[in-house]
C-alpha cells in the first residue's frame, strides 16, 4: 500500500499539469503526491504531508500522524490505474519524501510500467534516502533538493554525506537547491565543491509560494546563477495557479 497526500479528505493528490520546476519545466506531466517526510522546513509548501494535527514541532510525531486527514492509502495497482488514464506520458512522483515509501514505489512503477509502458519517470526527492534496489533502475531522472541551513533542519538530518557524493556521481540526479537570501549562495557555492558537482546538473530555485516573492527575488538569483555558471528555475505553477492543491 502507498500513503498519498489528500486535496480534499477521500481524493488522492493525483492530477496531471506542467512540470514547474528544473530540467523538465512546462512539460505535461501526472503528479503523484506521497504523504510523510523524514525532514520539517520551516518554509515548506506543503506542510500538509507531514504537520499534522497538534503537531507542530519540527521533528515526526507518530502518534500524531495517526491524527491527520490529509492522506489515505490505496493499492499500487490502483494508484497506476489511476495514472495511465491521464494523458501525461511523463510521471513526476513526490511528496512529502517519496523515497521512504520505496518498497510500494516500485511495486506501483512495475504496474504502471506493465499497464502503460514507456512512461517516464522523475521522482522530487530532498536526497537524504537511498532509492530502493528495486525502485532505482526505473527511474529516469531525480531532483534532489538538498536542504541548506535556512530550512530549520538539523544539518546531520538534512546533508547526509555519502547520499550527496552518490547523487553527484548518478548522471540522472540533477540538484535544485532552494534559496531566500543572498546569503545562503555561500552555502551552495562550498556544497558544489565538496561534491564536485557539474554546473550543468545544479539549479537554483527562488523560495517562494508567490508570484510576487519569486520574482523579487529571482531578480538577484538570476544574476547569481549567470554569474557562477549554474542553471536558474522559476516555480512555473506558482505564476500559473499559485499555492494551490492539485496544481
Ligand atoms: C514539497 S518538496 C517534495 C519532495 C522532497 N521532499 C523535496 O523536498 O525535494 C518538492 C519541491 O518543492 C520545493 N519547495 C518546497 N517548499 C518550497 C518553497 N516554499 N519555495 C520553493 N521551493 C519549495 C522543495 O525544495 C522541492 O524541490
Ligand atoms: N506543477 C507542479 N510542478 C511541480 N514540480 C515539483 C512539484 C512538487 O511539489 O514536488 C510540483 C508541483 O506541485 N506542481
Ligand atoms: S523535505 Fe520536502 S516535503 Fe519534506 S519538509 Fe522539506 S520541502 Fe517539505
Ligand atoms: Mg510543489
Amino acid at each position: 500500500m502507498l500513503t498519498l497526500a489528500t486535496t480534499t479528505p477521500g481524493e488522492p493528490e493525483l492530477f496531471a499539469s506542467l512540470q514547474g520546476e528544473g530540467p523538465s519545466i512546462g512539460r505535461p506531466s501526472t503528479f503523484v503526491r506521497l504523504s510523510r517526510c523524514n525532514l520539517a522546513c520551516q518554509w515548506c509548501d506543503t506542510a500538509y504531508t507531514w504537520r499534522f494535527e497538534g503537531d507542530n514541532r519540527p521533528h515526526r510525531d507518530d502518534a500524531a500522524f495517526e491524527r491527520n486527514t490529509n492522506q489515505l492509502t490505496m493499492g499500487e495497482e490502483a494508484v497506476a490505474q489511476a495514472i495511465a488514464a491521464l494523458p501525461p506520458d511523463r510521471l513526476v512522483i513526490t511528496g512529502g519524501e517519496p523515497l521512504l515509501q520505496g518498497a510500494a514505489l516500485a511495486r506501483m512503477v512495475e504496474a504502471l510500467n506493465r499497464i502503460r509502458p514507456g512512461m517516464h519517470i522523475e521522482i522530487e526527492t530532498n536526497g537524504t534516502v537511498a532509492p530502493h534496489a528495486a525502485l532505482d533502475p526505473m527511474v529516469h531522472q531525480f531532483n534532489v533538493s538538498p536542504k541548506l541551513a535556512h530550512s530549520g533542519n538539523p544539518a546531520d538530518l538534512a546533508l547526509i554525506p555519502e547520499r550527496l557524493a552518490a547523487w553527484a556521481a548518478d548522471p540522472r540526479a540533477v540538484f535544485k537547491f532552494v534559496v531566500a537570501e543572498p546569503g545562503d549562495l555561500a552555502e551552495v557555492l562550498s556544497l558544489q565543491e565538496t561534491f564536485a558537482i557539474p554546473g550543468d546538473r545544479l539549479f537554483l530555485m527562488p523560495e517562494g509560494r508567490s508570484g510576487d516573492v519569486l520574482r523579487t527575488r529571482s531578480i538577484w538569483l538570476a544574476e547569481f546563477c549567470s554569474q557562477n555558471g549554474l542553471r536558474f528555475t522559476d516555480r512555473l505553477h506558482i505564476h500559473l495557479w499559485g499555492d494551490t492543491r492539485g496544481t
